[in-house]
């Protein structure tokens, strides 16, 4: 893609952004200022212009998935080489195999679970899950077992068991490692580290092989990932990293935002260019987000027109609540529309089992993510397990060690197993209501007829219901934000400023997810264990509210200018749902002859929903068209240049509507 193409489209922040000489050089991205269409042109633009070579250039993101997508979406900007994209472990691991093959060691195994691992070894401290949570948080911080009871005192975590007692199981946990001759991946990282800062050969054909590095996300970064990026950069200025210090949401996990909000400190000369336009989202549902950071805390400028003023609802019950959910979720699907184009957010993965059920119930199709379905979680598995050891007994008499289950994890502050036992719980309830006879055995049987045992396929069609953590990335037109109560928003184990401050950034990323509508509730009584509990509205409620009012009384007067807007606004939407017609056909022409050439029917090419979608869009770049949802990495490489053309050639001058 030559110079100017690149830069079509592009703000004048985003622009400079992929222009700017500066090294080393810090991207501030709002929510929704398009950080990935900036890095990868950014990328092209270097290429392009002489001062990178793609096959010298290493991306760096913290997920496969994100590094498939920037994979994908640099494949189809026509670079000559394909610059290396990857994790920061993925990267690490390939480079020590060469390192242990070329001085003839051995390579030891990859350990794929610390959980299995930790599992086999005898009197444990804590919970499996919990147990690698706490070795994985000391590990990113660089703390060994002999200095965690100390450093995790330091930091109020919110640990389960006596902080010795954990010391001692990671201390069994890295001696079986070794026993077994496996590394995991921490030790992945540290180990690469290890070998570029003391095998200077070693260091110098890496660094001579990835010249330019780029990070994605870089607020995510630990120190353990942030000392080896060290060491591949030496002392050399060739980095770019892009980040958002308001989505921050991984300190307890070991991340350390201040990497990026001191860059320019840690690196004298560096360059720090900020991306504030945001063009995913209404202002109203931005006026939102920005109220939960504060005054004057968020930057982020709309770039869309005016949408429905959010609203916060108030339940009797957290029953009532899934229920308001979900019928709302029906007024908002019109015929013919589609399901995935709306979200259901939650705190907890405790939290989704009752919108399981009411989904369920109104036949609605949904998928989770960030969770296993209900019978596949840990908390779940163990408490079947334990509940079926022994001799068979009624399930009535199994009811109060259900509860007992439950309470114990929450007087542990293990919010998420305590919500799922609640859960599992309440469908015990349900059972013996319905057959007083039933046996314990029954109860599985039972939670899989009535939230799916496997859960709902992957793909399709459906509602997504998500943690606010895994939504991170993500944008649906419509997003109810479910359980804004004071111990799951902020959670309850949040004591510290620094972790408060962590669950306002949160929710600014789940607010942040909406484009077009925004629903946030709560309700007054849940259910935990059995027992009817009172709750109060999330603290945040009371900024969403006042910024909420003010939205309200902005749109009530309804001046004349603004009828008139709202009519041509109105016009224009009734003109981009109907999908230009001209384009269309030639997309349908298109895909036919793909079709035939590969003997495949042109669905497989590509769906009709996504056609249409794209003479709707009429994309006119590789960023845009990655957006279109639905279009995938596989896609965007076999067939985007492709499509591109098409467009490019029967669009017209017909306005791209977003
Ligand atoms: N210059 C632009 N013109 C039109 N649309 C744009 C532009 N830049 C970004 N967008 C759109 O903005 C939306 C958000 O972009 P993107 O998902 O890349 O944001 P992001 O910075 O990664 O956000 P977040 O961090 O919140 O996930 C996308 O739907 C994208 O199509």
């Amino acid at each position: 893609m030559d110079g100017p193409r690149l830069l079509a489209g592009l703000d004048a922040q985003q622009r400079r952004a992929v222009t700017d000489p500066g090294q080393p050089l810090c991207i501030l991205a709002g929510a929704g200022s398009g950080k990935t269409r900036v890095l990868t042109r950014r990328i092209a633009h270097r290429a392009t212009e002489g001062s990178a070579e793609p096959r010298h250039v290493l991306a760096l993101t913290f997920t496969r998935k994100a590094a498939t997508e920037m994979g994908a979406r640099l494949g189809a900007l026509g670079l000559r080489d394909r610059p290396t994209v990857g994790t920061f472990h993925a990267v690490a691991w390939a480079q020590l195999r060469t390192f242990w093959a070329d001085r003839g060691r051995p390579v030891p195994g990859l350990l794929e679970s610390k959980v299995r691992l930790l599992r086999s070894l005898p009197g444990r401290a804590l919970a499996p899950g919990e147990l690698a949570a706490e070795v994985e948080w000391a590990r990113a911080r660089q703390v060994p077992p002999e200095r965690y009871a100390h450093a995790a005192h330091q930091e109020d975590r919110r640990v389960a068991a006596p902080l010795e007692q954990v010391a001692e199981a990671y201390a069994a946990y890295e001696r079986e490692k070794q026993r077994r001759g496996v590394v995991d991946f921490d030790d992945v990282l540290a180990r690469c580290a290890e070998a570029l800062e003391s095998d200077p050969a070693f260091a110098a054909a890496q660094r001579w092989r990835f010249r330019h590095l780029f990070v994605d996300e870089f607020q995510d970064v630990n120190p353990l990932q942030h000392r080896l990026l060290e060491a591949w950069r030496g002392d050399r200025p060739d980095l770019c990293v892009v980040g958002d210090p308001r989505q921050a949401i991984y300190r307890w996990n070991g991340a350390d935002a201040r990497y990026l909000t001191r860059f320019a400190d840690d690196h004298p000369g560096a360059t720090v260019v900020e991306l504030t336009g945001n063009y995913r989202s209404t202002p109203q549902v931005l006026h939102l987000a920005g109220a939960v950071l504060g005054p004057g805390t968020s930057r982020l400028v709309a770039h869309r027109g005016d949408g429905e003023v959010p609203t916060i609802t108030a339940y009797a019950t957290d029953v009532d609540e899934a229920a308001g959910i979900v019928a709302a979720a029906r007024l908002a699907h019109p015929p013919g529309a589609r399901w995935d184009r709306q979200a259901v957010l939650v705190r907890t993965n405790g939290q989704m089992g009752l919108l399981e059920e009411a989904l369920v119930a109104a036949h609605i199709p949904f998928r989770l993510r960030g969770a296993d379905p209900l019978l596949q979680r840990p908390a779940v598995r163990d408490a079947l397990r334990s509940l079926g050891a022994g001799p068979e007994r009624p399930l009535r008499m199994a009811l109060d060690d259900l509860d007992a289950l439950a309470e114990e994890a929450e007087a542990a502050g293990a919010t998420d197993r305590a919500g799922d036992l609640a859960a599992l719980a309440r469908l015990a309830r349900d059972l013996d209501l319905t057959d007083p006879t039933a046996p314990t055995s029954a109860l599985r049987g039972w939670v899989g007829h009535a939230v799916g045992a496997d859960g709902p396929g992957r793909g399709g069609d459906a509602v997504e219901v998500v943690t606010f953590h895994a939504a991170k990335g993500l944008e649906w037109p419509v997003v109810h934000v479910a359980g804004l109560e004071d111990g799951y928003v902020p959670i309850r184990h949040a004591r510290t400023p620094e972790a408060e401050a962590e669950e306002r950034r949160l929710l600014h990323v789940a607010l942040t997810r909406a484009e077009d509508v925004l629903r946030l509730s709560w309700a007054a009584t849940r259910t935990l264990r059995d027992r009817e509990v009172r709750r109060r509205p999330s603290p945040y409620l009371t900024p969403l509210s006042e910024a909420r009012a003010l939205l309200a009384d902005a749109a009530r007067p309804a001046p004349p200018e603004a009828g008139l807007a709202r009519a041509r606004r109105a016009l224009a939407d009734a003109t981009a749902s109907d999908p230009p017609r001209r384009l269309r056909a030639a997309l349908e022409a298109w895909r036919a002859e793909a079709a035939r050439r590969v003997d495949v029917p042109p669905a497989v090419v590509l769906s009709d929903r996504i056609l249409a979608e794209v003479a709707r869009r009429a994309p006119t770049d590789v960023d845009a068209l990655a957006e279109v949802r639905g279009i995938g990495a596989l896609t965007l490489d076999a067939h985007g240049a492709a499509l591109l053309d098409v467009v490019r050639e029967h669009a017209g001058a017909q306005e791209a509507p977003r």
